[in-house]
């Protein structure tokens, strides 16, 4: 990717993680949601991604688009999801196929599809020795109203590839934790993200070829539930990091070399 990076809620987690791994590989747009305490050392601007004008200013120039703004918190409540996710989501992408952007990497969740982890399943399908696996082929099975707005993305992803040609990627993204993995947390270590493959998996679908794509975005745990393999065949995704390798805060195995 040659042209400009537009990446919106550049100052959350998933952004810090983002440009602390490939800052330094793309040219960079910044969209804040308020202004940033420090001096960014991209280019960036603030705005809604809510408003028309702002989205409009935000995509202005760029050939990708990483979609990280809206409220992420998986018991936000439906104004907030409705105006944040699903109206900022289908804003940008309007914005987007106007400016003529080649492609759109959107931050979908676990909790699109969190319903799958029924009474039943739970907690076996956690532990390494289970053999459930979504694959991302799977039907959206949101278990809250944040999920909910999440698969709307996927599915407004859908609509704008279909109907106007912009490449998409949807990374159904796990736990990112900064360091090592959630502790005295099943459900956390079989989805985490570590900082380096939640940048690494960006880069990833800033560079693949693809058309549409639904992948999960997690480190290679032993204990996971979700098939890394779409998005190893599709952006050739080599995640180094396993919550397996630690022991609380402390990694006792080091990754591959
Ligand atoms: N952190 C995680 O483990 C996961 C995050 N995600 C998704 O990744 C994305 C980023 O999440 P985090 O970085 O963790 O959240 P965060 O809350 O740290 O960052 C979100 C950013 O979006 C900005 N924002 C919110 N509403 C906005 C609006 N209307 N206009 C412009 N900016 C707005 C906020 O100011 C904030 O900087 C979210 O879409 C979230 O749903 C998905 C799964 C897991
Ligand atoms: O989508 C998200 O998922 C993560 C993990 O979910 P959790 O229910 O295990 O906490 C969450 O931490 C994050 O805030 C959310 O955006």
């Amino acid at each position: 990717m040659d042209d400009p990076v537009l990446l919106t809620g550049a100052g959350g987690a998933v952004g810090e993680a983002i440009l602390e791994g490939i800052g330094d590989a793309y040219e960079w747009k910044l969209m804040f949601h308020s202004p940033p305490a420090e001096e960014p050392s991209h280019e960036y601007l603030v705005g809604d991604v809510a408003d028309d004008e702002d989205v409009a200013a935000a995509v202005e120039g760029v050939g990708a688009v990483i979609h990280l703004a809206g409220d992420p918190r998986p018991e936000a409540p439906w104004d907030s999801v409705l105006a944040n996710n699903i109206d900022g989501t289908q804003k940008m992408y309007e914005a987007a196929v106007d400016e003529g952007v080649e492609r759109f990497v959107y931050a979908s969740s676990n909790h699109a599809v969190g319903a799958f982890e029924t009474d039943r399943r739970t907690p076996e399908m956690y532990r390494e020795e289970d053999d459930f696996l979504l694959d991302g082929s799977e039907f959206p099975r949101p278990g809250n109203l944040y999920g909910v707005s999440k698969a709307t993305g996927e599915v407004l992803g859908r609509y704008y590839h279909d109907e106007h040609g912009i490449k998409v990627c949807n990374i159904r993204i796990g736990n990112l934790t900064r360091g090592h993995p959630p502790i005295d947390y099943e459900r956390g270590q079989a989805m985490w993200l570590s900082y380096p493959d939640c940048a690494h998996i960006h880069e990833c679908a800033l560079e693949a070829d693809y058309e549409f794509e639904i992948v999960y975005g997690i480190s290679d745990n032993d204990r996971k539930y979700y098939s890394l393999d779409r998005a190893r065949e599709v952006l050739g995704y080599r995640p180094q990091d396993n919550s397996a390798h630690f022991e609380g805060e402390d990694r006792v195995v080091e990754p591959d070399a």
